[in-house]
């Protein structure tokens, strides 16, 4: 008899049968050892060092500390989430130009527990909404009436609230992880009384987990998100427009290297340039789409997520899902998927079609370090390991058909949540058994056992609960990042930053940050962008008023002169650059952020050097054609922009197309459904 995979045990993979994949007990709210004693007391003034302008000088003044003191994993989550928290303050900044470095005084610890955690060190979910909650009543419930953050970016309560709905949400949903484990091992003993009984629990939670989504909208104003919040969730990936085009430097991870460590630490074979684009790191930022809980629930109904605007096609032509099938089936439920091909949906709307691009990160994630890109040659044939570049070693590559972007989500998970996910999957026998009895039911119209009907119910009532929160997350994320993105910020630069020595005589309302009074409101937004289109528009269209442009940085304007027709890679991101920074000095001050593009090493005070002038590395070292398209596109705020309010186009986290990606998996979840 072949031996049967052992079903998961949750306390295996650090998950309570009490709270799930929060903590048994709540985070620590300080680390104790003295010695931690710089990083606490960052976090203590970090608000008001942010708002004063004044969290990287104070950064640069915290001693390199090491982890070894942090034995516990409530430590370890508590550092992680202090330096995720110090760290995206200090990158983004608060009317201040991106910092391309992370100093070694964030980078290397962060990198060390996020190695003891098996993550990527870059802001997720696991630490903003996992280990960032306290209990106001030590006795109470983990629900809104008794919750409270331990930090946030901004300083709000609708951040504040915006966690702790996810927190509320992960805590709601967490009887159904002993729920689904119980179901999976009915089905394995074909119980079906207990199979219904767990299948009622997981009902009860997915209910609650909408009824808490839906409390979203009480203390989280979604202009206050989109623009002072979701910035500093974005990490450093397809964040171009927002000046980091090859991602962020974390200072001193990969100049650790001492003679007879790994192979690809030892950099001496390579050239500056080379050296510099090992250096960078691209991680996705903080994201709901990391809930362990969701992909749990995913995983355990049988919901499979594919690329945008693919779907699965029963090979008998019985059904098929998709945005576009809605349309014809209404979206009636699978019968049979037994044999399913994936296609690209032909009936799409046209429009709508062209709006998805193929190599979005929905459907294509970039590589975590952007040497990747540059074409082999013999000397950077030594590829670093996924352990070197920071990313968990036991990642399955995704399966082809599969969604890409959900699948990589799994990387900014905790090791041993994502592990949990991986044997779940292992051993799904749910569907199976399911599709098994809704065929018992229609051969057997007569003779069913009431018991079936009643576990199929129970089976699609979860379904229908799940695509319901997913139509209210469509609901949500069009009020709180399309339409704020679209009516664009009430005052001009969006609370973000104005930069210094820009022509204010040209632009005075918008230095000022105050309301254009002919702009104010909801009005304020086509107005503003068709002005600020138009300033782009001169520079773009207009070649010799480039070459007028004084820039403020003298040394990286020679720079970006003196390689006006080379073709390496340096040279292409510095003609990016040009663009982008003509925007920023003459036109667009609104966005200084992009002076960056200037000089893609721009950073405060930090090590690494400036690239050579006409450092000469050969042509085949262009940047991806992805980057060099960047010049074209309109300068951005991190991920708060603005956009032209007639596009069908509006980014999410990481900068691809949103909305038919969400719709697609909402579909998805209702297409799951077994008829009856
Ligand atoms: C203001 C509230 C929220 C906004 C604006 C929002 C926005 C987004 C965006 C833009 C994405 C696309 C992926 C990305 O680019 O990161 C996404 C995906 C996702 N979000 Fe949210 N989200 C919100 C709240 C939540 C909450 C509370 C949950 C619950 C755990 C959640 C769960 C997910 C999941 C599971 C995905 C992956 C797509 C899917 O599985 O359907 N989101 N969200």
């Amino acid at each position: 008899m072949p031996s049967v995979t052992p079903l998961p045990c949750l306390q295996d993979y650090e998950i309570s049968p009490r709270t799930g994949f929060l903590p048994d007990t709540p985070p620590l709210r300080r680390l104790t050892d003295p010695y931690y004693a710089p990083w606490e007391e960052a976090i203590d003034d970090f608000n008001g060092l942010l708002l004063a302008g004044r969290l990287r000088e104070r950064v640069r003044k915290i001693p390199l500390l090491d982890i070894d003191r942090l034995t516990t994993r409530p430590e370890q989550h508590r550092a992680f989430l202090i330096l995720a928290i110090l760290s995206h303050g200090y990158v983004w900044g608060k009317h201040e130009i991106v910092s391309e470095t992370l100093p070694a005084c964030l980078a290397v610890p962060w990198m060390k527990v996020a190695q003891e955690l098996e993550m990527c060190p870059v802001v997720c979910h696991a630490a903003v909404v996992l280990w960032n909650w306290r209990l106001l009543f030590e006795d109470g419930p983990i629900d809104l009436s008794n919750l409270a953050t331990l930090m946030t970016y901004s300083g709000s309560v609708d951040e504040s609230w915006f966690y702790l709905v996810t927190t509320a949400m992960e805590a709601a949903g967490a009887p159904a992880l002993p729920a689904i484990i119980s179901a999976m091992q009915a089905v394995r003993d074909n119980d079906k009384q207990e199979l219904l009984a767990s299948l009622r629990i997981i009902e009860t939670c997915t209910e609650s987990l909408v009824t808490t989504f839906m409390r979203m909208y009480e203390k989280t104003d979604p202009y206050v998100f989109y623009w002072k919040i979701r910035p500093y969730l974005a990490g450093w990936e397809n964040m171009a427009e927002a000046g980091l085009p090859l991602g962020l430097i974390y200072e001193g991870v990969d100049t650790l290297w001492t003679e007879g460590t790994d192979e690809y630490a030892d950099m001496s074979h390579l050239s500056d340039e080379e050296r510099r684009m090992f250096k960078y790191r691209k991680y996705a930022g903080g994201s709901a789409a990391q809930s362990s809980l969701i992909h749990a629930l995913d995983i355990a109904f049988g919901v499979e997520h594919y690329p945008t605007r693919e779907r699965r096609r029963s090979k008998m032509g019985a059904a098929s899902l998709g945005i576009a099938e809605k349309k014809l089936t209404a979206m009636a439920p699978v019968d049979n998927q037994k044999e399913c091909e994936v296609i690209v949906d032909a009936e799409a709307d046209v429009e709508e079609l062209n709006s998805i691009d193929r190599n979005d990160r929905y459907n294509n994630m970039p590589a975590k370090i952007p040497i990747e890109k540059v074409p082999a040659k013999p000397s950077l044939d030594r590829r670093p390991s996924a352990a070197v570049i920071g990313v968990p070693a036991d990642i399955e590559p995704p399966k082809p058909t599969r969604n890409n972007f959900i699948q990589t989500m799994r990387q900014y998970m905790p090791g041993p949540h994502r592990r949990f996910l991986q044997h779940l999957q292992s051993c799904a026998n749910l569907r199976p058994y399911i599709l098994n009895l809704s065929q018992k039911i229609q051969q057997e119209a007569s003779e069913y056992d009431d018991i079936d009907q009643q576990v199929l119910d129970c089976y699609n009532s979860c379904l229908e609960n799940l695509k319901r929160f997913r139509d209210k997350h469509v609901q949500v994320v069009s009020l709180y990042i399309v339409n704020q993105a679209k009516k664009g910020p009430r005052i001009a630069h969006g609370g973000f930053a104005v930069a210094k020595g820009t022509d204010a005589s040209q632009n005075q309302e918008f230095v000022n940050g105050e309301e254009d009074a002919s702009n104010s409101g909801d009005e304020a937004g086509p107005t503003l962008f068709g002005r600020m289109k138009q300033a782009l528009n001169n520079v773009f269209n207009n070649p010799e008023e480039e070459g007028q442009i004084e820039h403020s940085k003298s040394s990286s304007a020679s720079s970006v002169e003196s390689q006006a027709s080379s073709s390496n890679l340096s040279q292409s991101l510095l003609s990016l650059g040009k663009r982008s920074a003509q925007n920023v000095f003459r036109h667009n001050f609104l966005y200084p952020q992009t002076a960056l593009f200037t000089n893609p090493v721009r950073e405060n005070g930090t090590a690494t050097p400036p690239p050579a002038a006409n450092a000469g590395a050969p042509s085949e070292q262009k940047p991806s054609a992805a980057l060099d398209a960047q010049r074209n596109k309109l300068p951005t705020l991190g991920l708060a922009r603005h956009v032209d309010p007639d596009s069908k186009v509006v980014r999410g986290t990481g900068g691809t197309n949103v909305l038919p990606f969400l719709q697609q998996s909402r579909d998805e979840t209702a297409a799951t459904r077994v008829l009856q």
